[in-house]
C-alpha cells in the first residue's frame, strides 16, 4: 500500500541556519504521529512542510503520491489557539471551510442547508450542539478547541495536522480532549500527525512516537550538535489498547517516558545517527556518506 505521506531527504535551512535535517519518514493511513523533542529542534518547521505552507530547501514532501506545494484540502490543521473567527457563530465557524470552497466567503448571509447539516452532525461529534449559535467568545478554551477540531474535520482532511492543540489548556479540559480526541481518531479512522511538548500526551495518544532532536552525533565536523538540524532519533511504535487514560499508570509507560527524555532531550547523550533507535517497521533512513561512517 503506498504511504499516505512520504518524506525523503528532507532540509530545511533559513540562511546559514540548518533545522532540518536530513528527514525520511512514511506514514500510512490511519497511524496516529506523535512529534516530540527539544526546543527549537524543527517540530513546527516540520508540520510546515508537510502542511505546504513552506517547501523544503531540498528532499520532497509528498501527500499519496502528490508533491505537497501548497496547503490544500488533504491536510487539515489545528493549532493551539485562535484559529475560529470571533465574529462567526460557532455554526458558521464549523461551516467555514464548505462556505470557502463555495466561494462564498465574502457573503454573511450565505445559507447551505446540507453544509449547516453537516456542521451540525460535527458539532454534535465534538458534543457543542448546544453552542452552535454561540460566539467564540462565549466558549471555555476547551470549547473553542474543539470547535476548531470539528473545522478542520468537517473538511474530512486525510491527515489532520495538530500544533500543540491542548497546549493551552488546563489539565483537566486537557485529560478531556485527550481522551476525546482519540474516540474520533478511532471512530473517523484519522490519520494525524501530533506535535506537542508533553511527554506524557504523545506515548498515551499516538500509534507512533517520533522523538525530533538536534542531539546526535554523526561523523560531519567534531561530534558537537551545536548547529545541527533536528533529525527523527527515534521511532516508536505504540500499542493502542484502550481510549483511555488508565495505561499511564502502567511502567511500560513510565520507562517509555524515561527512554524518550534520554535519546531525545539529554545533550549529554549523543547516539550516533547510525544507532538511531528506529524500531517503526516503516522507518527509514538515507544517511548521506559523511554520516554513515562510524
Ligand atoms: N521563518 C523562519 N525564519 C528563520 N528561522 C526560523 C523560521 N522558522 C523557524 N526558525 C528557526 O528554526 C528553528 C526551529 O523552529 P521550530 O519552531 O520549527 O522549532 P520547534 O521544535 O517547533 O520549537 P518549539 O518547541 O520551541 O516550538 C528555531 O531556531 C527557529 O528560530
Amino acid at each position: 500500500m503506498q504511504p499516505l505521506l512520504q518524506i525523503e531527504d528532507v532540509y530545511k535551512q533559513y540562511g546559514d541556519k540548518q533545522v532540518l535535517d536530513n528527514i525520511d519518514l512514511s506514514v500510512r493511513k490511519g497511524e496516529f504521529c506523535t512529534v516530540v523533542g527539544p526546543s527549537g529542534c524543527g517540530k513546527s518547521t516540520l508540520l510546515r512542510l508537510i502542511l505546504g505552507q513552506e517547501q523544503p530547501t531540498s528532499g520532497k514532501v509528498e501527500i499519496a503520491g502528490a508533491p505537497a506545494l501548497l496547503p490544500d484540502l488533504s491536510r487539515g490543521i489545528v493549532y493551539q489557539r485562535y484559529s475560529l473567527f470571533p465574529n462567526r457563530t460557532v455554526l458558521d465557524n464549523v461551516m467555514l471551510g464548505k462556505t470557502l470552497t463555495q466561494g462564498q466567503w465574502w457573503n454573511p448571509w450565505y445559507r447551505n442547508k446540507a453544509h449547516e447539516e453537516e456542521a451540525m452532525a460535527m458539532l454534535a461529534q465534538v458534543r457543542l450542539a448546544d453552542a452552535a449559535r454561540k460566539y467564540p467568545h462565549e466558549l471555555s478554551g476547551g470549547m473553542q478547541q474543539r470547535v476548531a477540531i470539528a473545522q478542520a474535520l468537517i473538511m474530512k482532511p486525510p491527515i489532520l495536522l495538530m500544533d500543540e492543540p491542548f497546549g493551552a489548556l488546563d489539565p483537566d479540559t486537557r485529560a478531556d480532549l485527550q481522551v476525546h480526541l482519540l474516540e474520533l481518531w478511532e471512530k473517523e479512522q484519522l490519520t494525524v500527525f501530533f506535535v506537542t511538548h508533553d511527554m506524557h500526551e504523545a506515548c498515551l495518544l499516538g500509534t507512533r512516537l517520533l522523538v525530533l532532536s538536534q542531539y546526535y552525533s554523526d561523523d560531519r565536523g567534531d561530534r558537537h550538535f551545536a548547529g545541527r538540524g533536528g533529525k527523527i532519533v527515534a521511532d516508536h511504535p505504540l500499542p493502542k489498547v484502550a481510549t483511555s487514560r488508565e495505561v499511564m499508570h502502567t511502567d511500560a509507560f513510565k520507562e517509555l517516558i524515561e527512554q524518550v527524555k534520554q535519546e531525545g532531550f539529554d545533550p549529554e547523550y549523543l547516539q550516533h545517527v547510525k544507532d538511531f533507535n528506529l524500531k517503526h517497521p516503516d522507518s527509514f533512513q538515507t544517511l548521506l556518506d559523511a554520516e554513515y561512517r562510524r
